[in-house]
């Protein structure tokens, strides 16, 4: 699946001719869990600095090692050139006279691209400037990223700054012969950048030739690897092959370490007292009784296992609800008295479905807040070891953004929590953006009480939990898939959970 953790309006509102295409390049499998059983974060990113002279290849070999990886966790590229500084309309017009250096160390900012790469290393979303290279100017938009397990960040400065050499798990330069350099640079510059040949020479002469000198070459020597700028197939062969050991060590078997643990505990608080406890459970009326006793029926028709789905998703809102802050509200009736009341007391309010199987919640959600944003994360097992991987993000501009994150308030939504794994992964996600722990207010019809509610609740413990229904039983199974490929079917087996009693696949017999 590629270009995944981008926003889907940065595709729409960008022309082609920013060339985004070679700032970022993202590509993902899905990303393990990269936390552990207490919720925290387990390791950063992998981060490699590739420096180099302009047109020396860096971007090549960035995309050269993504390419050789095949099979890996996300990758991001990150480019300097996005971090060059904002410029004055004096600049802009020394810049088309190509009388404005842009190979000095202070035509880059330097700090904001510490601060946005040290944010991704950490797991942290960022939001990195756009630049254009036609207009030679920072763009009003910005790009969102996150959740890369390798960060590629590439530039002529990268190995520069002390600050951001710390940063890096591995350096690399590339060496560049200098008439292949001012070739690949004429090439470039005049097809994509918009430039004329006589243009890019006299700039190449007066500022990129001495810059070269005095401020990239000098870099090699805090380089781990030198790769060569043609030619250069065994060495990144060779750094893939480190890159995949290193990656290799931070594997991690979360699902099958938060199943099946005790779960004594699991549902109340460590005071044994219920209302202490993060887990709301509806109060069990013979009416909420009934509904799930046709939600739970094989026999029910899909038309009313909507209704139904529909009816209790309302009513856990509803109760979710009641966990958001309120402040008075006066208001004159009609009439014509004096009423004192509440609204409700939150900056920003959205939902979050893990997909698939939270949609059925998003209706409830609607009808309870009729304009709330609705974002998704796609959550998916791996086949093979049963371990969730991220595969999708899609998150509302109040959480994508930091400085709004802090104030949000979250419905997270998924049609039940057994293993636990996808809620832990949905909420780390949610953390990782800044949105507080206390603001979130997960949703879900069933519990199941051997999952890894346990686990989840002792690690996020001010998560409020609202649920319908807790289910006694958890079963792992295999199952039979099959597939067409050329001219035949093929079957694989499929590591899966199954509570009991339970309503079966939800989000397939809602949707299906
Ligand atoms: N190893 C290589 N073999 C062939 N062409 C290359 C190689 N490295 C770079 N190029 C070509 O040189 C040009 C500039 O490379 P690029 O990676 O964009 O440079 P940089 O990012 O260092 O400015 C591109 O057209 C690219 O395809
Ligand atoms: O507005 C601008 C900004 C930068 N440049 C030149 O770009 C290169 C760096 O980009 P590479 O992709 O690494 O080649 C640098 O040498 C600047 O001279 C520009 O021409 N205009």
């Amino acid at each position: 699946m590629p270009d995944l953790y981008e926003a889907e309006e940065y595709q729409r509102d960008l022309s082609e001719s920013f060339q985004t295409k070679k700032n970022t390049v993202l590509s993902s499998h899905g990303r393990p869990p990269w936390y552990g059983e207490n919720g925290l974060p387990l390791s950063n990113a992998f981060v490699i600095g590739i420096a180099g002279g302009s047109a020396s290849g860096k971007t090549y070999v960035a995309r050269q090692i993504v390419k050789s990886l095949g099979s890996t966790p996300t990758v991001v590229i990150m480019s300097q050139d996005s971090f060059y500084k904002r410029h004055t309309e004096e600049e802009m017009a020394l810049a088309h006279a190509n009388h404005f250096d842009f190979d000095h160390p202070d035509a880059i900012d330097m700090a904001m691209f510490a601060d946005c790469l040290a944010d991704l290393k950490a797991c942290r979303q960022t939001n990195i400037p756009i630049y254009s290279f036609k207009e030679h100017q920072r763009l009003d938009q910005s790009k969102y990223l996150y959740g890369a397990a390798i960060i590629i960040a590439e530039g002529i400065m990268t190995l520069h700054d002390p600050k951001l050499r710390d940063l890096y798990d591995l350096k690399i330069f590339v060496q560049c012969d200098s008439d292949i350099m001012l070739a690949r640079r004429i090439l470039r510059d005049v097809k994509e950048r918009g430039r004329s040949m006589e243009g890019v020479l006299e700039q190449y002469l007066r500022y990129v030739k001495p810059a070269f000198d005095n401020f990239v070459l000098p870099t090699a020597r805090y380089a781990d690897i030198i790769v060569p700028g043609s030619n250069n197939a065994v060495a990144i062969e060779l750094i893939t092959t480190h890159i995949r050991s290193q990656m290799n060590e931070r594997a991690r078997h979360f699902r099958r370490n938060i199943s099946y643990r005790s779960v004594d505990k699991c549902l109340n608080s460590p005071s044994g007292n219920p209302e202490d406890s993060s887990l709301t459970l509806l109060l069990q009326t013979p009416q909420l009784q009934g509904i799930y006793t046709v939600l739970r029926d094989e026999k029910t028709s899909r038309q009313d296992f909507i209704f139904f789905v529909d009816r209790l998703a309302t009513l856990l809102i509803e109760k979710a609800m009641e966990l958001l802050p309120y402040k008075t509200k006066v208001v004159i009736t009609p009439t014509d008295t004096e009423c004192s009341g509440k609204e409700l007391d939150v900056k920003h309010i959205c939902g979050v479905s893990i997909l698939r199987s939270g949609g059925p919640l998003e209706k409830g959600l609607q009808r309870v807040l009729s304009d709330v944003t609705i974002g998704s994360l796609l959550v998916q097992t791996d086949g093979k070891t049963g371990e969730p991987l991220l595969l999708h993000v899609m998150l509302p501009k109040c959480i994508r953004e930091r400085h709004l994150a802090v104030d949000a308030w979250v419905f997270l939504l998924d049609a039940q929590i057994s293993t636990a794994a996808s809620a832990f992964m949905a909420i780390r996600t949610l953390l990782d953006h800044g949105v507080q722990q206390d603001h979130i207010i997960f949703v879900t019809f069933l519990v199941a009480r051997t999952g890894g509610i346990h686990v989840l609740q002792s690690a996020f413990p001010k998560v409020r939990i609202i649920c319908g229904a807790i289910d006694s039983g958890l079963r792992e199974t295999w199952i039979e898939q099959y597939h067409s490929e050329g001219e035949g079917q093929y079957g694989n087996t499929r590591k899966a959970w199954i509570v009991e009693p339970g309503m079966g696949h939800i989000g397939d017999r809602y949707y299906l």
